[in-house]
């Protein structure tokens, strides 16, 4: 590699959820300019996957960084989020800390070039790998500010174990106000500081982000402010939001590979009105209950809206599995859905960004990923909130109380859901009510602003982003002291 480019070294963690803004990241940067060698680094079945969702012309370099599951009590071949059910997903975290030397290695093998490391929020020993070798670290965040700083809040203060009320505020970020138990999600309701996840977060994690150099949102700071403040606040380090940072249309197949062509859905889509229909989808790797699932197939086959529906096994089977819709929807839902072209049932995966921008897409019953959430305000489609894990329930928070885009249709994985309720919800963004009226216009300012962001060279994403690689550079181009 030529030696006046500047490395970078991206690092994500193994979920589709936080390689995806990695990938949009990495095509981001080596568009701006070609004075960067990325490099995107990786377990071998995750580059495999990341080799055949580049760009044929992309000089983005995949290196893979030894992996055996099997090593570490996983199944065989599991290697990201999507193939695990919910409760291994520790383990696969745990796991991870197994990269720490190859990743040392390989950074060592960088480090007589100008060199840069981005990692992910659940890499926080990265920080301290490149501290220990003089390398410029930056996190970068596919969460936003907000939601957060609530999840680091409460692993690292667990405000919810010293009160007997069902609410309760975090000591750090009062700005947050009031959250109620049932906002918490599984790991964290059950955390006591001394169970896998709280000694993962608070020990491997969280405990080596004063190492950092800074922090990288996927986020906009006209959106996001209050929650980006924070880890200026808490780290006494720059906050960089640079974000949507995005997978446009084009980029090939990512995630799983698709469960649609995409033509055939943007085809179906064309056929419909302009706001007529309701999307529906729980990101990269999240299903819902059997006894959920039957009450959203009849909210959906009685609301008369037009929709798409991303349908995956339900919570205790296979999330990988064929779908059984005979058993797992109303009885005939599929088949009339089909017939009257209504509805389009996708299995397991679906072109999310393409069907987001298409003018027929009305709204978003969504878990409040926060891809899935930058994905939709981008296109100014509100969204109708069912969180389900990590800091989804903070983001469903943020967008309905503080931004107003969004409604919360029920909150977790076990919760007991009605389908009058869903319709109820449904109608209420989608209508020609005064709520949904005032919710779309909201959404589509909130577009506006993120575009803004991302506009010209004075938008405040791209400034960040400069002023990041300014720093990057500045830093990366001393001569190291420390380290061996
Ligand atoms: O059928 C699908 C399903 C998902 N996606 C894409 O997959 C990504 C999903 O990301 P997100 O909406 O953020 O959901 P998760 O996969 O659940 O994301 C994880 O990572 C996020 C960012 O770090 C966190 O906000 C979430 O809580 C965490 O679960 C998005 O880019 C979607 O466009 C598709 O393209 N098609």
């Amino acid at each position: 590699m030529a030696d006046d480019k500047q490395n970078i070294v991206m690092f994500p963690f193994m979920a589709q959820g936080h390689i995806i803004p990695f990938l949009a990241l990495a095509l981001q940067l080596e568009k701006i300019s070609n004075h960067y060698n990325i490099i995107i680094a990786n377990t071998p079945l995750n580059i495999t996957k990341l080799r055949s969702s580049l760009p044929p012309h992309s000089a983005v370099t995949l290196i893979e960084l030894p992996f055996s599951s099997t090593d570490h009590g996983l199944p065989p071949n599991t290697e990201n989020t999507d193939t695990v059910p919910y409760t291994l997903v520790i383990k696969l975290i745990q796991a991870s800390t197994s990269l720490k030397h190859p990743f040392k290695n390989l950074i060592q093998s960088l480090r007589s070039h100008k060199l840069c490391i981005i990692a992910d929020i659940f890499f926080g020993w990265t920080a301290t790998v490149a501290k220990d070798l003089g390398v410029f670290h930056a996190f970068f965040s596919g969460c936003g500010g907000y939601g957060l700083a609530c999840y680091y809040s409460l692993w690292t203060n667990l405000p919810h174990r010293r009160v007997d009320s069902s609410d309760f505020t975090l000591p750090d970020f009062p700005e947050a106000r009031a959250l109620h138990v049932t906002q918490l999600p599984a790991n964290i309701a059950e955390a006591d500081g001394t169970d896998p996840w709280s000694v993962y977060q608070r020990e491997d994690n969280f405990s080596h982000w004063v190492n950092s150099d800074g922090f990288l949102f996927n986020s906009v700071q006209e959106l996001d402010s209050v929650g980006l403040s924070y880890f200026k606040r808490i780290f006494n380090r720059p906050v960089w939001p640079i974000g949507p940072v995005l997978l446009s249309t084009g980029n090939g197949s990512r995630g799983k590979g698709g469960g649609i062509n995409p033509d055939l859905c943007r085809e179906w889509l064309n056929k419909k009105p302009e706001n007529s229909v309701l999307f529906v989808c729980f990101g990269s790797m999240n299903t819902i209950s059997a006894s959920q699932m039957m009450q959203l197939g009849t909210a959906l086959e009685r609301c008369g809206r037009s929709f798409v529906w991303v349908v995956r096994p339900p919570i205790g089977f296979d999330i990988n599995a064929e779908f059984r819709a005979e058993e797992w929807l109303p009885e005939g839902f599929a088949e009339k859905v089909l017939e009257s072209g209504r509805g389009l049932i996708v299995h397991d995966w679906a072109p999310q960004v393409e069907i987001l921008s298409h003018s027929a897409v009305s709204a978003f019953m969504s878990h409040c990923g926060w891809n899935s959430v930058v994905e939709s305000l981008s296109e100014g489609v509100p969204i109708l909130g069912w969180p389900m894990a990590a800091e989804q329930f903070f983001n469903c928070k943020f967008l309905e109380e503080e931004v107003g885009v969004c409604v919360e249709v029920a909150r977790g994985k076990k919760c007991e859901v009605k389908w009058e309720d869903l319709v109820g919800k449904i109608e209420l963004v989608m209508d020609e009510s005064e709520k949904g009226i005032g919710m779309r216009k909201k959404a589509c300012e909130i577009r506006d602003l993120i575009r803004g962001a991302k506009k010209d060279k004075d938008g405040s994403s791209v400034k960040a982003l400069d002023e990041f690689l300014a720093a990057a550079a500045a830093i990366s181009s001393k001569p190291k002291t420390n380290g061996t």
